[in-house]
């Protein structure tokens, strides 16, 4: 699709290796990006940014392994690829889990230690309007499942958002992440941030 200056709109992944990569799909698709799904090496080559969608971190981490796509995913976010993770795709770009399951490996590329489930067990997920810095026109509302929360940051980290005295929103260069799932609530302001993060970086 023709943006406003008349270069193709970027090329966004989203790592379709398990969780809600059909909303992310759609709601970088109503951002006016062209979104595919990436699931294998070859396919990572193609996208100018990819988003790691949420689900479960243990899984996902698993598969990613299992297709080859650890190494290499790692290898494009420390070259600078635009990534963006919500909930279990924050904790794949944490550095170090607090408790993770044995085995489980990240991706990395953001100097935090994330805590999964921090919010409680499923039957305790819960909405709450976040406010997110560099997002403009009021909060966001929050949709934490299983959410984790980040448990500390290094220096390079910036903090975007809080709740309830918790970390669950932040960028660190070209990586963004969130506790939450705006892929969900129909409110694109997110990914169009994730978006301009995308066409700065080209
Ligand atoms: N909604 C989610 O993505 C839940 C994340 C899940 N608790 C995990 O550890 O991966």
């Amino acid at each position: 699709m023709p943006t406003t200056s008349g270069t193709r709109a970027p090329v966004i992944g989203v790592l379709a290796l398990q969780g809600d990569v059909r909303e992310h799909l759609a709601a970088l698709a109503a951002t006016g990006a062209e979104a595919r799904t990436v699931r294998r090496p070859e396919e990572l080559g193609s996208v100018a940014g990819l988003v790691i969608p949420g689900g479960e971190s243990t899984t996902m981490s698993k598969l990613a392994a299992l297709f080859g796509l650890l190494e290499p995913l790692r290898a494009r976010v420390r070259d600078g690829l635009p990534v963006y993770g919500t909930c279990a795709g924050m904790i794949m770009l944490a550095d170090k889990i607090l408790d993770p399951r044995s085995g489980q490996e990240t991706i990395g590329g953001i100097d935090m230690i994330v805590r999964r489930n921090a919010f409680g067990r499923q039957n305790e997920s819960f909405e709450a309007a976040v406010a997110v810095a560099g997002v403009d026109g009021g909060p966001v509302e929050g949709v934490f499942i299983r959410a984790p929360w980040v448990e500390s940051v290094g220096a390079e980290v910036e903090v975007l958002a809080e709740h309830g005295g918790h970390v669950v929103a932040v960028r660190q260069g070209n990586a963004l992440a969130t506790s939450f799932h705006p892929e969900l609530t129909g409110d694109h302001r997110l990914h169009r941030l994730f978006g301009e993060m995308v066409r700065d970086s080209g």
